[in-house]
Protein backbone atom coordinates (compact mmCIF):
# COMPACT_ATOMS: atom_id res chain seq x y z
CA UNK A 1 0.00 0.00 0.00
CA UNK A 2 1.45 3.13 -0.97
CA UNK A 3 0.08 7.22 0.17
CA UNK A 4 0.56 9.99 -2.05
CA UNK A 5 0.74 13.51 -1.02
CA UNK A 6 -0.05 16.76 -3.62
CA UNK A 7 1.45 19.91 -2.58
CA UNK A 8 0.35 23.01 -4.24
CA UNK A 9 1.94 26.50 -3.62
CA UNK A 10 1.32 29.28 -4.96
CA UNK A 11 3.40 31.95 -7.24
CA UNK A 12 4.06 35.32 -5.05
CA UNK A 13 4.69 38.54 -5.80
CA UNK A 14 6.63 40.59 -3.26
CA UNK A 15 7.07 44.15 -2.20
CA UNK A 16 4.00 45.57 -4.31
CA UNK A 17 6.03 49.09 -4.72
CA UNK A 18 6.84 50.39 -1.26
CA UNK A 19 6.37 47.46 1.40
CA UNK A 20 10.15 45.97 0.39
CA UNK A 21 10.51 42.49 2.28
CA UNK A 22 7.10 43.13 3.98
CA UNK A 23 4.28 42.17 1.66
CA UNK A 24 3.53 39.83 -0.74
CA UNK A 25 0.20 38.29 -2.81
CA UNK A 26 -0.31 35.20 -3.56
CA UNK A 27 -1.11 34.68 -7.63
CA UNK A 28 -3.01 31.55 -9.80
CA UNK A 29 0.29 30.00 -10.92
CA UNK A 30 1.81 26.77 -9.01
CA UNK A 31 3.74 24.70 -8.22
CA UNK A 32 2.74 20.91 -7.40
CA UNK A 33 4.84 18.47 -6.24
CA UNK A 34 3.51 14.89 -5.87
CA UNK A 35 5.01 12.56 -3.12
CA UNK A 36 4.31 8.60 -2.91
CA UNK A 37 5.99 6.92 -0.06
CA UNK A 38 6.20 3.39 -0.39
CA UNK A 39 6.08 2.75 -3.83
CA UNK A 40 8.18 -0.25 -5.27
CA UNK A 41 11.15 2.30 -6.60
CA UNK A 42 13.41 5.36 -5.37
CA UNK A 43 13.67 7.77 -7.72
CA UNK A 44 12.91 11.58 -7.79
CA UNK A 45 11.29 12.44 -11.00
CA UNK A 46 11.51 14.81 -13.67
CA UNK A 47 10.45 18.44 -13.11
CA UNK A 48 10.18 20.99 -15.82
CA UNK A 49 13.17 23.07 -15.14
CA UNK A 50 16.18 21.43 -15.66
CA UNK A 51 17.08 22.11 -12.37
CA UNK A 52 19.23 19.55 -10.15
CA UNK A 53 17.42 15.97 -9.35
CA UNK A 54 19.91 15.70 -6.61
CA UNK A 55 17.78 15.63 -3.52
CA UNK A 56 20.81 16.92 -1.61
CA UNK A 57 21.35 19.81 -4.16
CA UNK A 58 17.54 20.49 -5.63
CA UNK A 59 16.07 23.45 -3.16
CA UNK A 60 12.90 21.93 -2.45
CA UNK A 61 14.63 18.23 -1.57
CA UNK A 62 17.21 20.21 0.44
CA UNK A 63 14.33 21.93 2.27
CA UNK A 64 12.52 18.20 3.29
CA UNK A 65 15.69 16.99 4.40
CA UNK A 66 16.54 19.85 6.73
CA UNK A 67 13.27 19.81 7.97
CA UNK A 68 13.42 15.75 8.40
CA UNK A 69 16.76 16.15 10.29
CA UNK A 70 15.40 18.55 12.71
CA UNK A 71 13.10 15.50 13.54
CA UNK A 72 15.90 13.10 13.75
CA UNK A 73 15.25 11.62 10.49
CA UNK A 74 18.34 11.72 8.15
CA UNK A 75 16.74 10.74 4.93
CA UNK A 76 13.10 10.43 2.97
CA UNK A 77 11.31 7.34 4.35
CA UNK A 78 12.20 5.00 1.52
CA UNK A 79 11.73 4.51 -1.35
CA UNK A 80 9.88 7.88 -1.88
CA UNK A 81 9.02 9.27 -5.43
CA UNK A 82 9.24 12.56 -6.10
CA UNK A 83 7.64 14.57 -9.50
CA UNK A 84 7.88 18.08 -9.56
CA UNK A 85 5.85 20.24 -12.10
CA UNK A 86 6.79 23.85 -11.76
CA UNK A 87 4.96 26.72 -13.37
CA UNK A 88 6.42 29.46 -12.17
CA UNK A 89 9.39 30.58 -13.90
CA UNK A 90 12.70 30.56 -11.88
CA UNK A 91 14.50 34.11 -11.37
CA UNK A 92 11.63 36.47 -12.89
CA UNK A 93 10.28 38.01 -9.22
CA UNK A 94 7.88 35.00 -8.92
CA UNK A 95 8.71 33.60 -5.67
CA UNK A 96 9.55 30.51 -7.32
CA UNK A 97 12.53 30.18 -4.64
CA UNK A 98 10.02 30.80 -2.21
CA UNK A 99 7.63 28.36 -3.40
CA UNK A 100 10.24 25.65 -3.50
CA UNK A 101 11.04 26.52 0.06
CA UNK A 102 7.66 26.08 1.28
CA UNK A 103 6.97 22.80 -1.01
CA UNK A 104 9.81 21.63 0.78
CA UNK A 105 8.45 22.50 4.07
CA UNK A 106 5.20 20.87 2.98
CA UNK A 107 6.99 17.76 1.60
CA UNK A 108 9.10 16.54 5.12
CA UNK A 109 5.59 17.45 6.99
CA UNK A 110 3.90 14.95 4.85
CA UNK A 111 6.32 11.87 4.50
CA UNK A 112 7.74 12.74 7.85
CA UNK A 113 3.92 12.74 9.66
CA UNK A 114 5.32 15.54 11.40
CA UNK A 115 2.04 17.78 11.72
CA UNK A 116 3.31 20.52 11.61
CA UNK A 117 1.20 23.70 11.95
CA UNK A 118 1.56 26.22 9.69
CA UNK A 119 3.24 28.91 11.83
CA UNK A 120 5.82 26.57 12.54
CA UNK A 121 6.18 25.92 9.28
CA UNK A 122 6.81 29.45 8.34
CA UNK A 123 9.51 28.90 10.85
CA UNK A 124 11.43 26.73 8.88
CA UNK A 125 10.81 28.46 5.78
CA UNK A 126 12.29 31.58 7.44
CA UNK A 127 15.26 29.62 8.50
CA UNK A 128 15.94 29.24 4.93
CA UNK A 129 14.56 32.00 2.47
CA UNK A 130 15.39 35.23 4.97
CA UNK A 131 12.93 37.64 3.75
CA UNK A 132 8.94 36.54 4.40
CA UNK A 133 7.28 38.13 2.23
CA UNK A 134 7.02 35.41 -0.33
CA UNK A 135 7.15 32.75 1.75
CA UNK A 136 4.69 34.16 4.14
CA UNK A 137 2.05 34.72 1.47
CA UNK A 138 2.87 31.53 -0.49
CA UNK A 139 1.69 29.69 2.55
CA UNK A 140 -1.02 31.48 4.28
CA UNK A 141 -2.26 33.25 0.73
CA UNK A 142 -3.19 35.94 0.04
CA UNK A 143 -2.56 39.97 0.64
CA UNK A 144 -0.06 39.01 3.55
CA UNK A 145 2.07 41.50 5.66
CA UNK A 146 4.82 39.99 7.59
CA UNK A 147 7.94 40.67 10.20
CA UNK A 148 10.68 38.89 10.79
CA UNK A 149 12.12 38.36 14.42
CA UNK A 150 16.23 38.53 14.19
CA UNK A 151 17.55 35.30 14.32
CA UNK A 152 21.40 33.53 14.79
CA UNK A 153 21.31 31.47 11.33
CA UNK A 154 24.53 29.93 11.97
CA UNK A 155 25.13 26.37 11.67
CA UNK A 156 23.63 23.55 9.46
CA UNK A 157 20.55 25.54 7.68
CA UNK A 158 20.32 24.91 3.53
CA UNK A 159 20.02 28.43 2.20
CA UNK A 160 17.81 29.62 -0.30
CA UNK A 161 19.78 30.42 -3.60
CA UNK A 162 18.03 33.43 -4.18
CA UNK A 163 19.52 35.44 -0.99
CA UNK A 164 23.05 33.86 -1.65
CA UNK A 165 25.78 34.07 -4.24
CA UNK A 166 27.67 30.41 -5.54
CA UNK A 167 30.70 31.75 -3.74
CA UNK A 168 28.29 32.11 -0.44
CA UNK A 169 26.73 28.62 -1.09
CA UNK A 170 30.34 26.74 -1.38
CA UNK A 171 31.04 28.36 2.11
CA UNK A 172 27.87 27.83 3.83
CA UNK A 173 28.45 24.18 2.79
CA UNK A 174 31.90 23.36 3.81
CA UNK A 175 30.68 25.23 7.57
CA UNK A 176 27.53 22.70 7.08
CA UNK A 177 29.91 19.52 7.02
CA UNK A 178 30.99 20.21 10.29
CA UNK A 179 28.25 21.26 12.50
CA UNK A 180 25.17 20.39 13.78
CA UNK A 181 21.59 20.87 12.49
CA UNK A 182 20.19 24.23 13.87
CA UNK A 183 16.38 24.24 14.83
CA UNK A 184 14.47 27.34 14.06
CA UNK A 185 13.45 29.03 17.58
CA UNK A 186 10.06 29.36 17.44
CA UNK A 187 7.60 32.48 15.92
CA UNK A 188 10.68 33.89 14.51
CA UNK A 189 7.71 35.23 11.46
CA UNK A 190 4.54 37.64 12.28
CA UNK A 191 2.56 37.91 9.67
CA UNK A 192 -1.66 39.15 8.85
CA UNK A 193 -3.48 38.52 5.82
CA UNK A 194 -4.86 42.02 4.62
CA UNK A 195 -8.29 42.55 2.75
CA UNK A 196 -8.46 42.71 -1.31
CA UNK A 197 -10.84 43.84 -3.26
CA UNK A 198 -12.09 40.81 -5.50
CA UNK A 199 -12.20 43.22 -8.58
CA UNK A 200 -8.50 43.28 -8.53
CA UNK A 201 -6.07 41.43 -10.71
CA UNK A 202 -2.47 40.93 -11.62
CA UNK A 203 -1.16 41.82 -14.88
CA UNK A 204 2.30 40.14 -15.12
CA UNK A 205 4.56 41.15 -17.39
CA UNK A 206 7.88 38.23 -17.55
CA UNK A 207 10.87 39.21 -19.45
CA UNK A 208 12.36 36.23 -21.09
CA UNK A 209 15.91 36.43 -18.75
CA UNK A 210 16.81 35.45 -15.57
CA UNK A 211 17.62 37.76 -12.52
CA UNK A 212 18.92 35.94 -9.48
CA UNK A 213 17.28 37.81 -6.46
CA UNK A 214 21.35 37.50 -4.89
CA UNK A 215 22.14 40.28 -7.74
CA UNK A 216 19.15 42.41 -7.31
CA UNK A 217 19.93 42.72 -3.34
CA UNK A 218 23.23 43.44 -3.88
CA UNK A 219 22.59 46.28 -6.05
CA UNK A 220 21.09 47.85 -3.00
CA UNK A 221 22.71 50.48 -1.05
CA UNK A 222 23.83 50.34 2.53
CA UNK A 223 21.83 52.86 4.08
CA UNK A 224 19.22 55.46 3.01
CA UNK A 225 18.49 59.08 3.65
CA UNK A 226 15.12 59.58 5.96
CA UNK A 227 13.10 60.98 3.57
CA UNK A 228 13.27 58.07 1.17
CA UNK A 229 12.36 55.64 4.03
CA UNK A 230 9.85 57.97 5.16
CA UNK A 231 8.22 58.24 1.74
CA UNK A 232 7.77 54.57 1.72
CA UNK A 233 6.62 54.03 5.26
CA UNK A 234 3.82 56.61 4.10
CA UNK A 235 2.57 54.99 0.84
CA UNK A 236 2.79 51.62 2.64
CA UNK A 237 0.81 52.41 5.56
CA UNK A 238 -2.14 53.57 3.19
CA UNK A 239 -1.97 50.74 0.90
CA UNK A 240 -2.28 48.29 3.40
CA UNK A 241 -5.66 49.84 3.66
CA UNK A 242 -6.29 50.95 0.14
CA UNK A 243 -6.41 47.52 -1.75
CA UNK A 244 -8.86 45.72 0.38
CA UNK A 245 -11.73 48.85 -0.74
CA UNK A 246 -14.76 47.13 -2.28
CA UNK A 247 -14.36 49.53 -5.26
CA UNK A 248 -10.55 50.53 -5.68
CA UNK A 249 -9.17 54.23 -5.54
CA UNK A 250 -6.94 54.32 -8.44
CA UNK A 251 -5.20 57.46 -7.84
CA UNK A 252 -4.99 56.42 -4.21
CA UNK A 253 -3.05 52.98 -5.53
CA UNK A 254 -1.44 54.59 -8.04
CA UNK A 255 0.75 56.84 -5.78
CA UNK A 256 0.67 54.10 -3.01
CA UNK A 257 2.79 51.96 -4.83
CA UNK A 258 5.47 54.04 -5.80
CA UNK A 259 9.20 53.24 -4.18
CA UNK A 260 12.27 54.95 -3.16
CA UNK A 261 13.88 51.75 -1.62
CA UNK A 262 14.50 49.09 -4.41
CA UNK A 263 13.22 49.86 -7.57
CA UNK A 264 15.58 53.36 -7.99
CA UNK A 265 18.70 50.70 -7.42
CA UNK A 266 17.55 47.75 -9.73
CA UNK A 267 16.55 50.08 -12.67
CA UNK A 268 19.83 49.17 -14.46
CA UNK A 269 19.10 45.42 -14.36
CA UNK A 270 15.69 45.82 -15.88
CA UNK A 271 16.52 48.06 -19.17
CA UNK A 272 12.62 50.01 -19.61
CA UNK A 273 11.58 49.88 -15.33
CA UNK A 274 12.07 53.73 -15.25
CA UNK A 275 10.03 54.34 -18.65
CA UNK A 276 7.29 51.76 -17.64
CA UNK A 277 6.89 53.31 -13.90
CA UNK A 278 6.81 56.85 -15.43
CA UNK A 279 4.43 56.42 -18.45
CA UNK A 280 1.55 54.28 -17.15
CA UNK A 281 -1.24 55.89 -14.86
CA UNK A 282 -4.75 55.56 -14.68
CA UNK A 283 -5.47 58.76 -16.65
CA UNK A 284 -3.74 57.26 -19.66
CA UNK A 285 -4.71 54.08 -18.67
CA UNK A 286 -7.80 53.26 -17.70
CA UNK A 287 -8.37 50.16 -15.30
CA UNK A 288 -4.98 50.32 -13.97
CA UNK A 289 -4.25 50.62 -10.26
CA UNK A 290 -0.84 50.35 -9.40
CA UNK A 291 2.38 49.61 -11.15
CA UNK A 292 5.49 47.98 -9.83
CA UNK A 293 7.97 45.80 -10.11
CA UNK A 294 7.32 42.52 -9.05
CA UNK A 295 9.42 41.01 -6.51
CA UNK A 296 13.19 41.51 -6.79
CA UNK A 297 12.28 41.33 -11.06
CA UNK A 298 12.58 41.20 -13.83
CA UNK A 299 8.92 40.75 -13.85
CA UNK A 300 6.18 43.94 -13.68
CA UNK A 301 3.32 43.93 -12.15
CA UNK A 302 0.53 45.91 -12.59
CA UNK A 303 -2.68 45.71 -10.62
CA UNK A 304 -5.89 46.42 -12.17
CA UNK A 305 -9.92 45.84 -12.78
CA UNK A 306 -9.91 46.59 -16.25
CA UNK A 307 -8.70 46.45 -20.20
CA UNK A 308 -6.06 44.12 -18.76
CA UNK A 309 -5.05 43.34 -22.48
CA UNK A 310 -4.46 46.86 -23.23
CA UNK A 311 -2.42 47.43 -20.30
CA UNK A 312 0.04 44.52 -20.47
CA UNK A 313 0.57 45.57 -24.35
CA UNK A 314 1.97 48.89 -23.12
CA UNK A 315 4.10 47.51 -20.79
CA UNK A 316 5.47 44.89 -23.49
CA UNK A 317 5.84 47.34 -26.05
CA UNK A 318 8.45 49.41 -23.80
CA UNK A 319 9.64 46.43 -23.41
CA UNK A 320 10.08 45.69 -27.30
CA UNK A 321 11.31 49.02 -27.94
CA UNK A 322 14.41 48.53 -25.85
CA UNK A 323 17.94 48.77 -27.43
CA UNK A 324 19.36 45.52 -29.05
CA UNK A 325 16.55 44.23 -30.55
CA UNK A 326 13.86 44.67 -27.50
CA UNK A 327 13.08 42.39 -24.37
CA UNK A 328 11.01 39.66 -25.17
CA UNK A 329 8.22 38.82 -23.13
CA UNK A 330 5.77 36.84 -21.71
CA UNK A 331 2.29 38.00 -20.45
CA UNK A 332 -0.32 36.57 -17.76
CA UNK A 333 -3.39 37.05 -16.30
CA UNK A 334 -3.45 35.85 -13.04
CA UNK A 335 -5.91 36.01 -9.95
CA UNK A 336 -4.73 36.75 -6.83
CA UNK A 337 -5.64 33.57 -4.64
CA UNK A 338 -7.09 33.76 -0.98
CA UNK A 339 -5.55 29.99 -0.44
CA UNK A 340 -2.20 29.28 0.49
CA UNK A 341 0.19 26.08 0.12
CA UNK A 342 -1.73 22.55 1.02
CA UNK A 343 -1.08 19.27 0.57
CA UNK A 344 -3.92 16.43 0.13
CA UNK A 345 -3.49 12.65 0.92
CA UNK A 346 -4.56 10.41 -1.04
CA UNK A 347 -3.60 6.47 0.43
CA UNK A 348 -3.51 3.87 -2.24
CA UNK A 349 -1.61 2.72 -5.08
CA UNK A 350 -0.24 5.49 -7.25
CA UNK A 351 1.93 6.09 -10.08
N1 LIG B 1 10.92 24.41 -8.28
C1 LIG B 1 12.17 24.60 -7.89
N2 LIG B 1 12.94 23.54 -7.59
C2 LIG B 1 14.21 23.71 -7.20
N3 LIG B 1 14.82 24.90 -7.08
C3 LIG B 1 14.12 25.99 -7.37
C4 LIG B 1 12.76 25.89 -7.77
N4 LIG B 1 12.31 27.14 -7.98
C5 LIG B 1 13.34 27.97 -7.72
N5 LIG B 1 14.43 27.30 -7.36
C6 LIG B 1 15.76 27.84 -7.06
O1 LIG B 1 15.62 29.23 -6.77
C7 LIG B 1 16.35 30.02 -7.75
C8 LIG B 1 15.60 31.28 -8.10
O2 LIG B 1 15.48 32.05 -6.93
P1 LIG B 1 15.48 33.64 -6.94
O3 LIG B 1 15.19 34.08 -5.55
O4 LIG B 1 16.73 34.15 -7.59
O5 LIG B 1 14.27 34.02 -7.90
P2 LIG B 1 12.71 34.02 -7.63
O6 LIG B 1 12.41 33.35 -6.32
O7 LIG B 1 12.09 33.43 -8.84
O8 LIG B 1 12.38 35.56 -7.58
P3 LIG B 1 11.81 36.51 -6.38
O9 LIG B 1 12.41 36.00 -5.10
O10 LIG B 1 12.29 37.88 -6.73
O11 LIG B 1 10.35 36.39 -6.42
C9 LIG B 1 16.49 29.09 -8.94
O12 LIG B 1 17.61 29.44 -9.73
C10 LIG B 1 16.67 27.73 -8.27
O13 LIG B 1 18.00 27.58 -7.82
N1 LIG C 1 11.77 41.43 -1.01
C1 LIG C 1 12.62 40.64 -1.87
C2 LIG C 1 11.75 39.79 -2.75
C3 LIG C 1 12.54 38.89 -3.64
O1 LIG C 1 12.50 37.59 -3.21
C4 LIG C 1 13.47 41.55 -2.72
O2 LIG C 1 12.93 42.48 -3.32
O3 LIG C 1 14.70 41.35 -2.78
Amino acid sequence: MSVTFDINVPATSANIGPGFDVMGLSLSLYLTVRATVQATQAEFGENSSGLSLDPTKNLITRTALYVLSCHGARDFPHPTHVVVNNRIPLGRGLGSSGAAVVAGVLLADAVGELQLTKQRMLDYCLMIEHHPDNVAAALVGGFVASYLIEVDRSGNIPESEGDASQQRQRELEAQRQNSEIKLPPANIGHYVQLGCSSKIKAVTIIPQFELATSKARAALPGSYEIKDVVFNLQRLAVLTTALGRETPDPWLIYRAMEDKVHQPYRKHLIPGLPEILATLNPDNTPGLLGICLSGAGPTILALAVDNFDQIADKIRKVFASQPDGGIDTHYKLLDIVSEGASCVKTPGPAL
